[in-house]
């Protein structure tokens, strides 16, 4: 009897999702429809860029206007999930103010019910570090020559 219920028990207990662990600790509750808002729909005009993963858009999420920058997954991609686990994993776990800071994730289902994930970052209105390091962005910086820093540059900047 006691087996059955010790059974029983185990059977019925709720497996807590890799997702929902992993996302855990976050403080801002975003949906889908906030991040769609907030991105007017997922707009080409907010795309910024594509990564491994997923495509990165420039977000502003009420109720206060934070600039924000939402990576939507590519979940048929293979890694996506893995990525996405892991990126949680080390960004709820380092604070560093040269790290962009992760606000929050979103694991949900879009308007067709299909699976939906993205991380939410705070918005670098600079671009990334390679970015910046390969290319000048700013059009007073125009030049033909790419911008290479050697180590001590790099330490310095
Ligand atoms: N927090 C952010 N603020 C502003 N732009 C961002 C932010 N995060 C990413 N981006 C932009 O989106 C692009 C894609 O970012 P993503 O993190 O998906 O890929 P990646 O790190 O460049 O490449 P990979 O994932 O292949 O290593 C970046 O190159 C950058 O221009």
């Amino acid at each position: 009897m006691s087996i059955l219920i010790i059974r029983r028990r185990r059977k019925t207990k709720k497996e807590p999702s890799i997702v929902s662990s992993s996302t855990r600790g976050f403080f801002m509750n975003v949906t889908y429809q906030n991040l769609y808002e907030a991105t007017a729909g997922f707009s080409s005009t907010n795309l910024i860029g594509s990564g491994s993963f997923g495509s990165v858009y420039k977000g502003v999420l009420d109720p206060d206007g934070t600039d924000v920058a939402v990576k939507v997954l590519h979940l048929y991609q293979r890694g996506a999930m893995k990525s996405f686990i892991a990126e949680c994993e080390v960004l709820r776990n380092t604070r560093h103010r040269n790290f962009v800071k992760v606000l929050t994730a979103c694991s949900s289902i879009d308007f067709q019910t299909n699976k939906f994930k993205a991380l939410v970052y705070e918005f670098m209105p600079n671009g990334s570090l390679e970015s910046w390091l390969r290319h000048r962005t700013r059009p007073e910086e125009a030049s033909n020559e790419p911008r290479t820093l050697n180590l001590f540059q790099l330490l310095e900047s």
